[in-house]
């Protein structure tokens, strides 16, 4: 079965989890991913203009697709979808989270790290999950034991994954796309040297290939 989520997480390999700390940064870094081949984003709602960023974007870089990230109680789930998330993203799980997200048309990738989270999640009808941290918690060798007993289930492993190891996930028949930071590091973006992200996304599509 494919899934509202999985059209989502297929229209592009990687999900860039992006932490804008200048909110003047946020398009013009969701244009040059997009222009690299990433269309679809996670904005942390780890800074104070997270929502401002997930707004101007959604608004003025039409090809994005932009969610949230960070999203860890119903309130910043509503806040989320209120500025124009097309899809939200927790690091894990909470009862009152996988309730609410049973509520919203809008994708949500719930974070589970282990069987009886993803269980948890199982049981409220979920199917696609974040799988976080993924190296910590596994990495691809705990992905292919999970398809034994549970062969329907697709992830989005992120979480220490970089340029040179995405491609051993994406191999793998449960994963839909891989997430990370690596597309934006810190002083790439200080310098506003968006050829260069477009350049790393590029990279991350041609490798992934
Ligand atoms: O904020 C969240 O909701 C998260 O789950 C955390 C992010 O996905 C990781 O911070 C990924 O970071 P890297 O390991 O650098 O790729």
């Amino acid at each position: 079965m494919i899934t509202r989520t999985d059209q989502l997480c297929s229209l592009g390999p990687v999900i860039p989890v992006l932490t804008i700390n200048r909110l003047a940064d946020a398009i013009p870094i969701a244009e040059a991913l997009v222009a690299g081949g990433l269309p679809v984003l996670e904005v942390t709602l780890r800074t104070p203009d997270a929502l401002k960023a997930i707004e101007a974007i959604a608004r003025a870089v039409p090809d994005a697709h932009v969610g949230a990230g960070t999203v860890i109680n119903p309130a910043d789930f509503k806040r989320a979808i209120d500025s124009g998330s097309a899809f939200i993203v927790s690091p894990g799980i909470t009862p009152e989270l996988l309730d609410y997200g049973t509520t919203s048309d809008v994708p949500y990738l719930p974070g589970i790290q282990t069987v009886s989270e993803m269980m948890a999640g199982i049981q409220r009808g979920y199917r696609r999950f974040k799988f976080f941290p993924a190296e910590i918690a596994g990495g691809t060798a705990a992905l292919k034991a999970f398809s034994g007993p549970f062969a329907d289930i697709r992830f989005c492993p992120t979480g220490g994954i970089r340029a040179h190891t995405a491609k051993e996930y994406l191999a793998l028949d449960n994963v839909i796309c891989v997430g990370g930071t690596w597309l934006t590091p810190c002083d790439i973006v200080d310098k506003q040297a968006w050829q260069a992200i477009t350049q790393l996304a590029q990279q991350a599509v041609k490798s992934a290939a």
